[in-house]
């Protein structure tokens, strides 16, 4: 490395020290934290994304700061790779200790040692590109500053500040920079706009939706989601949207509003109330890349009929399946026609048993992978069509570039025989879902505009769609332990192999309930284990949950901290 290079990193990096006695790793999602510890810690990303440009032929390298549903006060950051998905896992072991390193020296050391390691090109003749984003947090201004410090710490990297957007935006943009194609938020606005009116022009005749059902109130968190839905939103013909929680009203950000407070608490979330009795209602996370439904059943009580992300999740693959069916009608002997494009369905041990039941049975296969869209989205990408939603809200569905060739290519040989046929309108609708639904990440904005379009399509209430399936009665809990990394799992989190014993305690409480299911995995995101139960009534779930917490605690002690 030159000696230019090298006294460049030191002189910067003394002006970010290190917080003191804390560890940060980059966890499920990119390190999260108070945003008051952050400031080095960005600093350091800002390097590594400089780094992962040069290494994957200066592509352009995303930097997203945000912590997503944490609490106002909380910040974090995350880095999205050329093709808009997330950091390869294998640089993840760098980042952490890159974000650990106690001093400039140390951190000059890991760099180096890297940079050979990995054989990245610092002098080559192409600049690394990192695009900046950052959601409405206050602390977002100095951290993207931070960042942006650590990008000029490696000689000739570009950083293009993109403002204040949701993750899959700037997630979406670097995948578009990459492809050469148009990226600006306009653009992205542009695309989800005209492929939605196209699945709108193309929903059949007789479709039943009627004037009230037309009607969408979403809750923008008080984030970016609620901000930036207001300018989509007049993009958009035959589809009335109301926003509240956008932020401009004064209430806090992901404070009682948001979809991780809806889904968990199952409680209608501050700026909705009994008025709302029947209406389709949506909600999204401070970062906009989850949605769920929900509506208000009655006028007594706070509490929602949610629609979560299982729920989205089958919603979309009952409509894909539809489509492929159209598309595969007998009657075609053309050899193109008998391509049979693979659908694949993820999920993670968190979604309804119900879900996973309804969804086999519409002959769908169905495939569980750990918590973290990195694994889920992973697992979607070796099929055609692969489906994939946490039962959060966040998911996606993406589509191989093999098989949207052939759908290009079929779509033209269908218009060339019968232009308008049922057939072409199959893969018409395909194609425009692939345009329409974000290829990079979980997107709450697309999610909620597809979901709106298959409801119109469908002629489905909100209460047609809930009634897909019924939800199993489930609970989760916390449970705080002196080292949650004691808890080892294997089979996609549902069976915990360490420590030694417990999952065959598990298994016995299990067993006593009609229907029961439990597992127990440590958070990416939080200092805790996770327990999960459901059964077939509330009381069950919540009682089995209670004792596997029990179990916990017996096997890995209390810690008070
Ligand atoms: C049960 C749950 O909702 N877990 C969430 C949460 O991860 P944990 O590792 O469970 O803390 O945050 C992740 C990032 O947002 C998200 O991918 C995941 O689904
Ligand atoms: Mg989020």
């Amino acid at each position: 490395m030159k000696e230019q290079q090298q006294s460049l990193l030191l002189s910067s990096s003394a002006r970010f020290p290190p917080p003191q006695g804390v560890r940060l790793s980059y966890g499920t999602a990119g390190f999260r934290a108070d945003a008051g510890l952050l400031q080095s810690t960005v600093y350091r990303v800002g390097i590594l994304a400089a780094l992962r440009s040069l290494k994957m032929d200066s592509s352009v390298i995303g930097l997203m700061i945000t912590a997503s549903h944490n609490k106002e006060s909380d910040n974090g950051v995350k880095i999205a790779d050329p093709s808009g998905g997330m950091l390869s896992q294998h640089w993840e072991p760098f980042a952490d200790a890159l974000a650990n390193a106690p001093s400039p020296q140390h951190l000059l050391h890991l760099i180096i040692e890297f940079v050979e390691k990995e054989n990245i090109p610092l002098e080559g003749v192409r600049p690394a590109q990192i695009l900046l984003g950052r959601d409405t947090r206050p602390s977002g201004e100095s951290l993207l500053e931070a960042a942006k410090q650590g990008i000029s710490s490696i000689l000739g990297a570009v950083a293009i500040d993109m403002g204040i957007v949701t993750t899959p935006q700037l997630h979406w943009m670097v995948r578009a920079r990459n492809k050469g194609v148009k990226a600006s938020e306009l653009d992205y606005f542009e695309q989800l706009s005209s492929s939605f009116r196209c699945l709108m022009d193309l929903i059949p005749s007789g479709s039943t939706f009627n004037e009230v059902d037309n009607k969408l109130v979403v809750d923008g968190a008080n984030g970016v989601g609620g901000e930036k839905l207001e300018v989509l939103k007049k993009m958009l013909d035959g589809l009335a949207i109301e926003v509240r929680n956008s932020g401009k009203d004064g209430g806090v950000l992901n404070e009682g509003v948001g979809a991780d407070y809806v889904q968990k608490e199952k409680v209608v979330p501050h700026g909705f109330s009994s008025q709302d009795v029947g209406i389709r209602c949506a909600s999204l996370d401070g970062d906009a890349d989850r949605l769920v439904y929900f509506s208000v059943p009655s006028e007594s009580s706070s509490k929602i009929d949610l629609v979560d992300g299982d729920k989205i999740l089958s919603l979309f693959a009952v409509f894909i399946k539809e489509q492929l069916n159209i598309l595969n009608k007998e009657g075609h002997t053309d050899v193109n026609s008998d391509y049979q494009p693979r659908l694949g369905v993820i999920q993670t041990a968190y979604a309804n048993g119900a879900s996973t039941d309804y969804l086999r049975k519409l002959g769908l296969e169905v495939l569980f992978t750990p918590t973290g869209v990195k694994y889920l989205h992973e697992k979607a990408a070796e099929y055609d069509i692969g489906i994939y939603f946490e039962a959060n809200g966040h998911g996606t569905i993406v589509f191989s570039e093999s098989f949207l060739c052939w759908l290009e290519s079929r779509n033209n040989e269908l218009s060339s025989i019968v232009k308008g046929s049922e057939q072409q309108k199959a893969a018409l609708r395909l194609l425009a879902v692939s345009k329409l639904i974000n290829q990079a990440v979980g997107d709450a904005l697309s999610g909620l505009l597809l979901v709106e379009v298959i409801l119109q399509h469908m002629g489905w209430s909100i209460h047609r769609w809930t009634e897909l399936y019924r939800d199993l009665p489930s609970r989760q809990l916390k449970v705080k332990v002196v080292d949650r990394t004691a808890v080892v799992t294997a089979n996609a989190e549902t069976v915990a192999v360490r420590p030694p014993g417990i999952q065959e305690a598990i298994n016995a409480e299990t067993a006593k309930h009609p229907q029961g299911r439990s597992f127990i995995r440590p958070s990416g995101t939080e200092d805790v284990i996770r327990v999960y139960a459901e059964a077939s009534t509330q009381e069950a779930a919540d009682s089995l949950a209670n004792s596997v917490a029990k179990l916990v605690d017996q096997f890995l002690g209390f810690s008070s901290s």
